[in-house]
């Protein structure tokens, strides 16, 4: 449904006779009572519609009512408003929290650091018959926020940070999961780190306005920086204090004060430019790079091993400052030729307006009409002796004294080539002159003269090379610009973020930048629609979104000599498109999957696409798969208007990525697959298409479940050999339903799923293309009458839904149980394609334990069907003598999975297991095929297309893959 939409129908309830009415209702069916923790497990959603906060007031008004002293088992509450009021405001003034130590402490200390709910006007969406339905508070503001500025002679950068919340902890599996695994609840530190996103954003300086709105649309400046603690303050506005750097934090305090009402506290700015850098090169994975000669290529920085750097920032003045740790550096140089000379000078002699007019000329300049070079000078020739070449520039505009012409002689495009050769060159030098000085073998560049141009930062380091023969090398950083504002967020301990670490930020790259103002000009987009409404803007005006960044330059003569830029497009990419920065989200619960061999030389992707046969191929893969995947994805919408526009918004944003990348497949960082899968889900998301396969997973549930009686009659007849490897065929042939494969989907239409199903196992015959099994079932089963001793605890990470893990991981996970071991089932957190979810496996395992008795006392013993609401169960054991199934969320919406970042339940359920098996192409193929791990590990997967096969297993398409390696 749209939520658009929604927001204009009136036929709402007041929140509470809502909560009266769900009270009521849950007590009315006969199976609430035995999940008395399901009756607050309703979603909220802002008028603001951001998916991510919808379970905030969920949590919210869940410690509302353990602080009134209602338990989770009460079978009735009614709170009115009024009631929630009262708690509110002893929050506010911290009266009666204190609960002597409990554990639930975290989360009403967490609950009291929220902003103050508007619930006026609060009201039910959609039908209050739903299991969970909506409650829309229109008069909620956004997120709560924090912001720093960074207000440069050119530009003020803004960094902000929103949060997000944590998922509703009142769940019964998360519980039991808790239970059983130990997870701490409590952090290191005595205040949470909340999980959030922080956005970068950017103005011109001579329009402070803009950025007053801006700051004031987003009600900004009335964000958490306002309380000195954590826990208990109120928000105040009116002395609200906001973080600013450079210059312009001293220049417009007083603006600040009158225009928002805000004080501005100043931060060094030398200090905060170090600390960014620091910042972003250890907390990013693909920060830094270098750039020579048109080639990009991200440098693993290694932690331990960072100081001394030399820092070069290029704002409208340059920095140079030499850092020897965190906050250890010291400003050893700077220049007054920097990016405002570049702009100002270029201005005045192109009649530029923007910046990026005079860059976007500069590409179609030749600057030899302009530089003396060293061939005017020696007749064409080289100075060899001296190592200049003929195309080396001997004096820049130099040749305009020579000639008699006025400056309206000269092309403007040839000037503005002449004066960035010059600025970046010079730059380059000084650089150079003080890392020797120093003996510094890394400089960093930052600032926004840089601008991720290629020929801007191939002339530096070109500079850096050619003076330092090699001995330096130029980088360049992905958040250029934004070292000075982070820093001065950095330096805002209070929110927690200072030591965030590199597995706890994921990056992401949403279509609609000026949705989070990243556009200079022009106001930031307010929702979903008017974001829609830019991407159709997008189309109409052609091809801005995805025109290529310039390229760079041929190469050089090897004696300092310097081509002109061979610019592949005329235009520069728009800087409104904003892709280069992406919204880091937060997430503070993601930590490392234990069990890695070695996380060092870890790499997820299987595939790198900085390969550009590569890249094409999965281009148009992903491409011809689009216009299936938005059909399918507006049909799960209910095939609406809106849900065809959004559809269509989708579509085209998804195609901007791809045109994007294929432009320069390291914009976003280092490129491999399982990012490009991940960005397509993301997409999918942006546009809020939050499950597009859900009618085609419960449809293939539905007809999975049914033969699964037959399957596990089957089953034990056999003996323990013979089940052991029907298990792992079916596992593989199940693996076919996929609708991430376009072979599969095609072949969706000629059969019926147990059809398909069966004819898939018929094929299964062994030997498969790689097969393990016979080590497998030596270590399952034992030789002879050796019995080995059985795995503690196995992980399973599960693949799609329907005949996937009904017919294939269930009766493998069966075994295992059977077997003694005990089983989690590792599910993807988010919806991505057809995959199964951590929230729908429970419902799926109690249906398959009503027809099987090992499922049903494992899943009891798991704490699983409490939750699936069996009401078929009569009184469980708790203290049933089987060991657990249990499930766990892995922490991401992809269809591949990166174990650098995992929720921190699987982790906790990772430190007991003994075995992994990762099932299907995404988790175990495009990822992880490379992957050694700590304990015995399963990779099982049907390869459903061709070039894959070829090249990973040097097979075709349909052949099998059972891959075992023991604990290396
Ligand atoms: N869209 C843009 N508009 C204006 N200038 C831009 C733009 N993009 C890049 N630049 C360049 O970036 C420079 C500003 O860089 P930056 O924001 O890092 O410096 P600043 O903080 O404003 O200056 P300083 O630190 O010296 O006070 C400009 O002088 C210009 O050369
Ligand atoms: C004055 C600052 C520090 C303001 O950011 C910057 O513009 C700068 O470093 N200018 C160069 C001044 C010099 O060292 O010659
Ligand atoms: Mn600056």
């Amino acid at each position: 449904m749209s939520n658009e939409k929604s927001c204009e129908k009136h036929d709402r309830l007041p929140v509470e006779g809502f909560l009266r009415s769900v009270n009521l209702r849950r007590v009315n069916r006969p199976r609430a009572q035995l999940v008395a923790s399901q009756k607050f497990d309703f979603s909220l959603l802002f008028a603001h519609p951001a998916a991510a906060v919808s379970y905030k007031v969920t949590e919210r008004l869940l410690s509302l009512f353990v602080m009134a002293g209602l338990s989770e088992d009460h079978k009735q509450v009614v709170v009115g408003i009024n009631e929630v009021d009262q708690l509110e405001n002893r929050i506010s003034s911290g009266v009666g929290l204190d609960r002597g130590g409990d554990k639930d402490m975290s989360l009403i200390h967490r609950s009291a650091s929220r902003p103050q709910l508007d619930l006026s006007g609060a009201a039910i969406q959609g039908n209050f018959e739903e299991r969970d339905p909506t409650i829309l508070l229109p008069n909620q503001s956004d997120d709560i926020s924090h912001l720093a500025l960074d207000i440069g002679g050119s530009l003020i950068k803004l960094v902000y940070f929103s949060r997000h919340e944590d998922r509703l902890v009142n769940n019964r599996r998360k519980k039991s999961v808790k239970q059983i695994f130990g997870l701490s609840t409590g952090n290191r530190r005595n205040y949470p780190i909340l999980g959030g996103r922080l956005h970068f954003v950017k103005f011109e300086t001579h329009k402070m306005n803009e950025c007053l709105d801006f700051i004031h649309s987003k009600q900004l400046h009335r964000g958490g920086m306002a309380s000195h603690s954590w826990q208990s303050e109120v928000q105040n506005s009116t002395n609200a204090v906001i973080k600013a750097t450079g210059g312009g934090a001293f220049k417009f305090a007083d603006l600040f004060k009158e225009k928002l009402g805000v004080s501005i506290d100043k931060e060094d700015e030398m200090d905060c430019l170090v600390a960014g850098a620091n910042f972003l090169l250890k907390a990013i994975r693909h920060e830094a790079f270098t750039h020579l000669e048109g080639h990009k290529e991200f440098v693993q920085i290694d932690h331990n091993d960072l100081f001394p750097y030399l820092l070069v920032n290029v704002g409208s003045g340059v920095s140079m400052i030499k850092v020897d740790g965190d906050g250890k550096f010291q400003r050893v140089s700077g220049t007054n030729v920097g990016g405002g000379t570049y702009w100002g000078l270029g201005s005045l002699l192109t009649k530029c307006k923007s910046f990026d007019e005079l860059l976007e000329l500069s590409q179609r300049g030749d600057n030899r009409t302009i530089d003396m070079l060293v061939g005017d000078i020696y007749g064409g020739m080289d100075y060899s002796k001296i190592g200049l070449s003929a195309s080396t520039i001997a004096s820049s505009f130099g040749k305009t004294i020579s000639e008699n012409k006025e400056l309206e002689d000269y092309r403007p495009e040839d000037i503005s080539l002449s004066l960035l050769r010059m600025i970046s060159y010079n730059i380059g030098q000084i650089a150079y002159l003080n890392a020797l000085r120093f003996g510094l073998k890394r400089i960093f560049f930052g600032g926004f003269f840089i601008r991720g141009h290629a020929y801007t930062m191939d002339t530096i380091s070109f500079a850096v090379q050619f003076w330092s023969k090699g001995e330096a090398k130029a980088m360049f950083l992905r958040h250029e610009g934004f070292l000075g504002a982070l820093g001065a967020f950095m330096s805002n301990e209070k929110h927690g973020l200072d030591d965030l670490m590199v597995h706890q930020l994921v990056e992401r790259f949403p279509m609609g930048a000026p949705y989070i103002g990243g556009k200079i000009h022009g106001p930031p987009l307010g929702d979903l629609n008017e974001k829609i409404s830019w991407m159709e803007k997008f189309v109409q005006k052609g091809t801005e979104i995805t025109a290529p960044v310039p390229m760079a330059p041929p190469g050089t003569t090897g004696l300092g000599g310097f081509e002109v830029p061979s610019s592949k497009g005329d235009s520069l990419r728009s800087d409104a498109s904003n892709l280069n920065v992406g919204v880091l989200h937060l997430v503070p619960t993601l930590e490392v999957f234990p069990l890695l061999a070695n996380l060092k030389t870890y790499e997820p992707n299987t595939i790198d696409l900085s390969d550009h046969g590569e890249l094409d191929y999965w281009f148009t893969v992903l491409s011809a798969h689009l216009p299936d995947l938005v059909d399918t994805a507006v049909a799960s919408e209910g095939g609406t208007e809106d849900a065809k526009r959004r559809g269509d918004a989708f579509a085209r944003a998804f195609s901007a990525h791809l045109a994007r990348l294929m432009e320069e497949p390291a914009a976003y960082g280092k490129l491999g697959l399982a990012n490009l899968l991940e960005l397509r889900e993301e997409c999918l998301r942006e546009f809020y298409f939050f499950d597009a396969y859900r009618s085609i997973k419960q449809r293939e549930n539905e007809a999975s479940l049914a033969v699964l009686p037959d399957l596990l009659l089957e089953l034990d007849g056999m003996n323990e050999e013979k089940r052991l490897l029907m298990l792992i065929e079916g596992v593989l042939a199940a693996n076919i339903f996929d609708w991430g494969s376009r072979a599969c989907v095609d072949l969706y239409h000629k059969g019926t799923i147990i059809e398909i199903y069966r004819m898939s196992r018929d094929k299964m015959q062994r030997p498969w293309r790689v097969d393990d099994f016979d080590v497998f079932q030596k270590r399952m089963l034992g030789a002879g009458d050796k019995k080995p001793h059985p795995h503690k605890r196995a992980l399973l990470f599960v693949d799609n839904s329907g005949a996937d893990i009904v017919l294939g991981m269930l009766p493998l996970a069966r075994e295992l149980l059977r077997r003694g071991t005990e089983v989690v089932l590792v599910a993807n957190s988010l919806p991505a394609l057809n995959d199964v979810t951590a929230l729908e496996l429970p419902e799926i395992v109690a249906e398959a334990a009503k027809h099987c008795d090992i499922l049903r006392r494992a899943a009891v013993a798991g704490g699983l069907l409490v939750d699936a609401m069996v009401s078929s169960l009569d009184s469980p054991t708790h203290n049933s003598s089987s060991v657990p199934l249990m499930v766990v969320e892995n922490g991401c919406g992809s269809p591949c999975i990166d174990l650098r970042q995992v929720s921190s339940e699987l982790a906790a359920a990772a430190k007991d297991a003994d075995l992994v098996i990762l099932e299907g192409m995404g988790r175990s193929l495009h990822t992880n095929y490379n992957a050694k791990f700590k304990c015995d590990a399963l990779k099982l997967a049907m390869v459903k297309n061709q070039r894959l096969a070829e090249k990973l297993i040097k097979g075709n398409i349909y052949d099998c893959v059972c891959r075992y390696e023991p604990a290396s």
